[in-house]
């Protein structure tokens, strides 16, 4: 029967694909599990406390919430005990807030980031739950493909988010976020808006409110759905590119003195793509470091374009070829 009373929360489209969007992100954790909604009190993450909520119980398990504050601005204190209490109000239990400091290391957004991260993953460790679950939405994930794209990043960058990686599951990736916006509109929650997610200072705000859309009314709409589209189809080649990478690398590298061999015949058969990712993966592997492009395509030179020439010095690496070997030692 119809209800009159206007205070319900409505099940309208946008508040069926939240919830259907978690539901499939929490499928695979155990029941009776413990997870966690990391919360800045934005549209999207508000939206995602909401919809765990509601679907977390269904599936057996618990749902928590963690806010972090950075303590940046002026009333961030308040700002997250806001947040904290939203999700109190929708059950969320316990709720934990963190205060952080950020040290400014590596620019501000990236050490903000970086602080808040660990924070997530710390206050997970201490509840002990299953998972962490982020807000970032369909748009946040174009938005960082297109920064990639402009910024010449490799396939390994440019597929963007994981919806699941380690104890982070994000579960929005496939919504929109006029759509998480609208979630909150349609259950009556009012969430906070950060005046940094459109300051122009930082590009993402930019890149969000300037470029994208004059990208979709040039291109006749539809670029958000693209741009992840071909982040998905990226995923899926660098992901096998990197099974036949792992595949290979057990027949072509010899422990040495001081390091490894690689035989530079079979490297040489291989096509770049895979090339580079077994040079990669030897180094990776023996030295814990990644090499760049550059330094890839420079080392990949002593095989394809062998003519007698010395040993490249990377950082704390000499890559020499020694006749139908190539040589890495600790430098
Ligand atoms: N201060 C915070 N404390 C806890 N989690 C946070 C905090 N800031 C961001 N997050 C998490 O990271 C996600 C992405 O944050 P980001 O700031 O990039 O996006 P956003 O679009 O502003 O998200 P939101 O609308 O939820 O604020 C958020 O949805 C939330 O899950």
């Amino acid at each position: 029967m119809p209800s009159n009373d206007d205070r319900r929360p409505r099940l309208t489209p946008a508040v069926a694909d939240t919830r259907r969007a978690v539901r499939e992100s929490l499928a695979g954790l155990d029941e009776g599990s413990l997870v966690l909604v990391a919360l800045s009190g934005g549209p999207d993450s508000l939206a995602l406390a909401a919809a765990t909520a509601f679907e977390g119980p269904r599936a057996g398990m618990r749902v928590g919430g963690v806010v972090v504050d950075h303590a940046l601005q002026e009333g961030s204190a308040e700002i997250a005990e806001t947040a904290a209490q939203q999700a109190r109000d929708l059950g969320l239990d316990p709720v934990l807030v963190r205060r952080v400091t950020v040290d400014g290391h590596g620019g501000p957004e990236a050490a903000a980031r970086q602080a808040r991260y660990a924070a997530l993953l710390k206050a997970r460790a201490e509840v002990d739950a299953a998972a962490v679950l982020l807000g970032h939405t369909l748009d946040d994930q174009a938005e960082t493909v297109l920064i990639g794209l402009a910024r010449g990043s490799g396939p390994e960058s440019l597929w963007g988010m994981h919806p699941a990686i380690g104890f982070l599951r994000r579960p929005f990736l496939t919504v929109r976020r006029a759509d998480t916006k609208a979630a909150c509109g349609d259950q009556g929650l009012e969430p906070w808006n950060d005046p940094h997610n459109h300051d122009d200072r930082f590009l993402r705000a930019r890149i969000r409110d300037r470029v994208l859309p004059i990208l979709d009314q040039e291109l006749g709409g539809g670029v958000v759905e693209a741009l992840t589209r071909t982040a998905d189809q990226l995923r899926e080649d660098a992901e096998a590119l990197a099974h036949f990478a792992q595949e290979q690398i057990g027949d072509l590298v010899e422990h040495a003195e001081g390091g490894l061999s690689l035989h530079a015949g079979a490297l040489a058969s291989n096509p770049p793509a895979l090339r580079q990712r077994i040079i990669r993966l030897a180094v990776q592997s023996e030295f814990h470091t990644s090499l760049t492009r550059q330094q890839t395509l420079e080392v990949s030179r002593l095989v394809t374009d062998w003519h007698g020439q010395g040993p490249i010095h990377l950082p704390g690496i000499r890559v020499a070829r020694e006749g139908s070997l190539l040589l890495f030692t600790a430098a």
